[in-house]
């Protein structure tokens, strides 16, 4: 393996890394959206939509979700949460291209990060674009401390402001005494999303927020679990016996993970530092983060405290600038 060295923001503190990570994700919802992240440029953009150009070049029209589930009476239909009254614009018929931001979030520590970070600044957040999917989860009931999506939905989702909501991609809540029909539903819900017309390889968030556990885990990818690791073709994978923490779960795989156009970890507090310092200092090891900044180099950064990168010496460390809101006072 050649050593790839990833963009490494660093933070004296917390609540740097929350600030930084929401102006991180914003940014990436407008570059996603509108192809920039000049509030200005947005705002026309906004006021005069066929200002808008994809990437390819052509016209892109914002709308609702062609794909937008059916809901039932509390918003939840099977594994799709929308809290957006969606009737009426189900029955128009869009042909233009929909642009809307797809978002992995995984769970842990990351989950406090964005509850920190974003639920102060939905004035900048279009949530109704959002499409929002989970890196991994673990097979535990929604109302378990443990369950990614349960832990999101109270500490993020049910505190969105207005009526504008995303749309949420979780696991199937019947199928957590089953790993590999979770996974494969899961999976099955990438497909119907990704895939819906052509046959694409493997789905591309615009997006991908991962955190990294003291024992090198990313998602549900732990370390030494080289099957998983190796995995090529699977988008989702059934874990079982994970070392620590719940034992069943699901993870998107590594090729996924790669193929995201920017994968962001997410890491603080001092339980990190040994494992921060192998992965950066001895990337040979194989951690599955060490793969991930090989496999998805140039699209790969770091949000870590000094904490985190107590035990690091050898690095460049970057200053995050803020491109989407401005910088707080707190943040340096
Ligand atoms: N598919 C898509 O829709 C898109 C995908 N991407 C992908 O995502 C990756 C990351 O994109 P993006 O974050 O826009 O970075 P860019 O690729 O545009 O730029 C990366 C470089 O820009 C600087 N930089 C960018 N943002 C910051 C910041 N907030 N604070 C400090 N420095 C910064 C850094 O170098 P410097 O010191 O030179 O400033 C960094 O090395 C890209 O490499 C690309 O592959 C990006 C946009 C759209
Ligand atoms: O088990 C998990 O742990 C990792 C890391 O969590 P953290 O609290 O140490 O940040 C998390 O990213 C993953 O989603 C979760 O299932």
């Amino acid at each position: 393996m050649t050593t790839t060295v990833p963009l490494i923001y660093s933070f004296p503190e917390f609540l740097g890394v929350a600030d930084a990570v929401a102006d991180h994700v914003i940014s990436a919802q407008n570059q996603t959206l509108y192809n920039t992240t000049d509030p200005k440029q947005i705002e026309l953009i906004k006021s005069r939509p066929a200002l808008l150009k994809s990437s390819s070049g052509i016209s892109v029209t914002q709308q609702s979700p062609s794909h937008s589930p059916s809901q039932s009476q509390n918003g939840i239909s099977n594994n799709v949460t929308n809290g957006g009254s969606k009737a009426k614009k189900d029955k128009k018929i869009h042909k233009k291209q929909e642009v809307r931001f797809k978002i992995a979030i995984s769970g842990g520590s990351l989950i406090k990060i964005l509850h920190q970070g974003l639920l102060p600044r939905q004035e900048y957040i279009e949530w109704d674009k959002w499409d929002i999917y989970f890196a991994d989860e673990r097979l535990v009931p929604f109302d378990s401390p443990d369950s990614n999506y349960g832990q999101a939905k109270r500490e993020i989702f049910d505190l969105i402001e207005g009526d504008k909501k995303p749309n949420i991609y979780h696991i199937d809540e019947e199928l957590i005494d089953d790993n590999q029909e979770a996974a494969d539903d899961y999976e099955k819900q990438l497909i119907r999303n990704f895939a819906k017309k052509d046959s694409v390889k493997l789905p591309m968030f615009d997006l991908l927020l991962l955190g990294c556990a003291p024992d090198g885990h990313i998602a549900s990818l732990f370390p030494n679990f080289g099957e998983q690791l190796r995995e090529k073709l699977a988008w989702c994978l059934p874990v079982e016996n994970a070392p620590s923490g719940p034992k069943n779960r699901i993870t998107l795989s590594i090729p996924v993970i790669c193929h995201a156009a920017r994968v962001t970890f997410v890491v603080e507090g001092k339980t990190k530092a040994p494992i921060i310092r192998t992965i950066m200092e001895r990337p040979e090891k194989g951690l599955p983060s060490s793969i991930v900044n090989e496999g998805a180099a140039g699209r790969v950064s770091w949000f870590v405290d000094d904490a985190a990168l107590n035990d690091l010496y050898d690095i460049t460390k970057k200053k995050y600038k803020f491109l989407s809101f401005p910088e707080p006072a707190t943040a340096t």
